[in-house]
């Protein structure tokens, strides 16, 4: 049987970031100041920590600011809100990212809908999702806006193929559906609800799994030859080694691999370019406060 190949999402992420790196040296040229990313963490979760000071790392090696609020899990929302507002009016910032899920004593669609959308980086706000929706111009979700680009670099034009997407969440799937329909893909999207959910994905050419369960996603239901992203990433025991952990996706990779074109691996496929894709999404922004034409090739 003849082996897919594995995307390499970590080094088209690095390379993503050198053109956002060179795009800024070019915008702080043009204006005089640096782009600004602001992050806003609540709560103590120590996986987000990790995420969040990671984004700050990478922000400031691509020649950006980086401006970090971390807040504890009892924030109201009304001081959040007064939070988000502040950095609306901040000239210096030009992204703001709220760090999801809040806690539950915080009504997120409130907290997003605060944000000036010019400046939503996580095109997570209502007028960048119905932008999105309708074909206009938008900050686009990172995460999906990355597994287009893989798949763009992987199979060139997208056009006639057949997709299915599996998972229908605002933050991935809904805008993964959109991205692969203004390609003029075939979408279905699916979910847990889906009747025969082997039999639909085992027409797509394109398979996205965003939903959050551990290897659902088997080998044989894939056709064979298709292209397989997978935006998993789930954290299971280690059975080698006691007491440790470690990360899988939704697909099963291993098994897939058999049927596949090709698959994005967990850890290093979409994980990595979401955080680039982030980074170029605050440097367009830059670009549209500024006045200044989209920058060019990202
Ligand atoms: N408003 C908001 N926007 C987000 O974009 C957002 C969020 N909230 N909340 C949390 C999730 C999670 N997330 C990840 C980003 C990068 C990796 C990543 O780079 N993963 C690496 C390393 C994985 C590891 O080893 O831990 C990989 O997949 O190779 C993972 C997860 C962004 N999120």
């Amino acid at each position: 049987m003849t082996i897919g190949k594995l995307i390499d999402g970590k080094a088209f992420a690095a390379g993503l970031r050198d053109k956002v790196a060179n795009g800024v040296a070019g915008f702080v040229q043009a204006t005089g100041r640096k782009p600004g990313l602001a992050v806003v963490l609540v709560g103590e979760d120590p996986a987000s920590s990790v995420y969040v000071r990671s984004k700050g790392k990478m922000t400031v090696a691509a020649g950006m600011e980086s401006f970090e609020f971390k807040r504890p899990d009892s924030i109201g929302e009304d001081d959040l809100l007064d939070l988000i507002e502040e950095l609306n009016q901040d000239e210096r910032v030009d992204g703001i990212l709220v760090q999801l899920p809040l806690p539950r004593h915080i009504d997120e669609a409130a907290v997003i809908g605060a944000i000036d959308p010019a400046k939503d980086v996580d095109g997570f706000h209502v007028v960048n999702a119905g932008r999105l929706a309708t074909g206009q111009e938008a900050l686009v979700p990172c995460t999906p806006m990355g597994c287009i680009m893989l798949l763009k670099d992987e199979l060139g034009d997208l056009s006639g193929l057949e997709a299915v997407v599996i998972g229908r969440s605002n933050i991935v799937g809904k805008p993964m559906a959109a991205l692969l329909l203004a390609e003029s893909c075939t979408v279905t999207i699916a979910h847990s609800r889906t009747h025969d959910l082997a039999s639909v994905v085992h027409r797509a050419d394109i398979v996205v799994a965003a939903v959050g369960r551990p290897e659902m996603v088997r080998g044989e239901w894939i056709k064979p030859g298709a292209t397989v992203i997978d935006v998993g990433i789930n954290r299971v025991a280690d059975i080698e080694e006691e007491g440790k952990s470690r990360i899988v996706g939704d697909v099963a990779t291993a098994e897939a691999l058999a049927h596949v074109r090709a698959i994005t691996p967990v850890p290093g496929g979409v994980g990595p370019m979401t955080i680039a894709v982030l980074l170029r999404n605050t440097l367009v922004a830059a670009h549209a406060r500024a006045g200044l034409a989209k920058p060019e090739g990202l």
